[in-house]
């Protein structure tokens, strides 16, 4: 017979854990300290809360807690599921508590909201969910604040998900209602609106857009032209991407367990980046001889990794430039398989607004991947939606127009710029690029489409912009600019 466990996981009976069997502690023990999975989610929950990464924090909590396989997934699933959620969860919590969570003491709104993404978020029966996180909330609340969570989470049984939908979203204008349900920014969501229709996408496309900025996503592998395989990629388990020709997706298992990976002959990279990067390789270019090629901004340097392989195969040198040392160091790291292969690759720190006049008409490719909000890889960063503001954007405009113009500068006539950010916000994306062009005659806007073909729904042109709910790739934006002659 089959039983379900406190997580809701289905075991044959076989396989049900004996007293003593997989657990050193004591009944009692195991009680007092409550469960270690939960308990590193809510670590992860309070170390964000300070300002923490989850992306780094987590291998670190996972770590310490000795949790792995189905244990540190769950953990995974439960922090990063109720980080991403939270915007819906507030509301809920906020009616069955009867307050404002701005009043409810951050540690035990932690504990609550861990509690509630177990019960609408993912399928952890009720009792277990509740039964668990006041278990937990005793341990790191206290007696008392544990009393209250059960109190509230008892609340949050009584309706399901969609009926908590219905509930905290009536009345709202719809924009706001996609914004609760789908816990993103109000802001945040009326950008990606005018962004998908600005790019000739449908606006009835952007709830999946929401759902896909949810769904994690998958963990995909490239593999460096000459240096890796797809092939080589597969004998670890991957399959050959359907989006890139150098792209491999992971379904399970750790990719730092992979040989090619270890030493840099391939690399996580999601495909929209790998995409990005043969696009910027794949232009035509009218100069004399296309030998210098130039990553602008390069750390940590997934991109210069693709480029320094792909330069090598075409006979070019790569200068990749990162303004943070410690991010210049990244980009030494991922490019050391590159370098002892022979590519002639130089890595510099310096800031990419200098080269323009340090070294102009210089370089037959630049690469600017810039500087943006990330709103193109939210499924990436549980948190990122949360810690941005929409006055974030208008001081990286200047600096994305600032290292746009430097880049125009150090192309040779004949060669090209790729402006490219990992967000589709149109103040970073279309608005930077015109405007910098409007100050210039050097420079021609040409039709980035053919570079990504076979990939379909390109948009209208001339730029590219990607999606995660159409290509599933990051919301990558790409603009070629080309040099004319004086
Ligand atoms: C979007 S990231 C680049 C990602 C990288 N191309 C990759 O694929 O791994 C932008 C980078 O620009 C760097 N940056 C910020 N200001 C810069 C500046 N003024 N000059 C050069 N790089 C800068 C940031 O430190 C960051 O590493």
């Amino acid at each position: 017979m089959a039983e379900r466990d406190a997580r809701g996981r289905q075991r044959p009976a076989a396989r049900t854990q004996k007293r003593g069997q997989f657990s050193t502690n004591r009944p009692s023990q195991r009680r007092r300290d409550g469960d270690p999975a939960r308990r590193a989610a809510w670590d992860l929950l309070r170390r964000v809360d300070g300002g923490g990464y989850a992306n780094l924090e987590m291998p670190r909590l996972l770590r310490a807690a000795g949790l792995s396989g189905r244990d540190a997934a769950f953990a995974t699933e439960l922090g990063y599921g109720t980080l991403r959620i939270q915007g819906f969860y507030d509301p809920v919590i906020e009616l069955c508590a009867g307050r404002p969570v701005g009043t409810i003491d951050p540690p035990v709104l932690s504990t609550l909201r861990l509690g509630v993404h177990q019960l609408l978020g993912m399928r952890v029966p009720a009792h277990a969910a509740a039964s668990e996180t006041v278990g937990l909330a005793r341990s790191v609340n206290g007696a008392g604040a544990a009393g209250f969570v059960n109190a509230v989470l008892r609340r949050v049984t009584e309706r399901t998900r969609d009926e908590w939908v219905a509930e905290v979203t009536a009345g709202r204008d719809p924009l706001e209602a996609l914004a609760i349900e789908h816990s993103h920014p109000e802001w945040v969501v009326r950008a990606l609106r005018s962004s998908l229709l600005a790019n000739g996408v449908s606006a009835d496309t952007l709830e999946d857009l929401l759902i896909a900025d949810n769904t994690p996503a998958p963990v995909t592998l490239v593999a460096r032209p000459g240096l890796s395989t797809v092939q080589e990629l597969e004998q670890f388990g991957a399959v050959a991407s359907d989006t890139s020709p150098v792209g491999a997706v992971l379904e399970s298992g750790d990719p730092g367990e992979i040989p090619a990976v270890r030493d840099t002959r391939a690399a996580v990279q999601d495909a929209g980046s790998q995409l990005v990067a043969l696009a910027v390789a794949r232009a035509e270019v009218t100069t004399r001889a296309d030998q210098e090629w130039l990553d602008l901004c390069a750390g940590p340097g997934g991109k210069s990794g693709l480029l320094a392989a792909l330069a090598h195969q075409q006979g070019a040198v790569l200068f990749a430039n990162e303004v943070s040392e410690h991010r210049t160091e990244l980009v030494r790291k991922t490019l050391v398989a590159a370098i002892d292969s022979g590519a002639e690759v130089m890595i510099g720190t310096g800031d990419g607004r200098d080269i323009g006049a340090e070294e102009p008409d210089t370089y037959d490719r630049v690469l600017v991947d810039a500087p943006c909000t990330g709103l193109g890889a939210l499924r990436r960063r549980p948190e990122a939606r949360w810690r941005r503001t929409p006055g974030d954007v208008a001081p990286l405009t200047v600096l994305q127009g600032e290292l746009l113009t430097s880049a125009l500068d150090a192309v040779r006539p004949g060669g090209i710029v790729a402006y490219v950010t990992c967000s589709p916000h149109l103040a970073e994306t279309h608005q930077v690029v015109s405007e910098v062009l409007a100050g210039r005659d050097d420079i021609r806007q040409e039709d980035a489409r053919p570079l990504f073909e076979p990939l379909a729904e390109l948009g209208p042109g001339p730029s590219v912009q990607l999606w995660p709910h159409i290509h599933g790739t990051d919301a990558m934006f790409f603009a070629l600019l080309r040099k004319v002659a004086p």
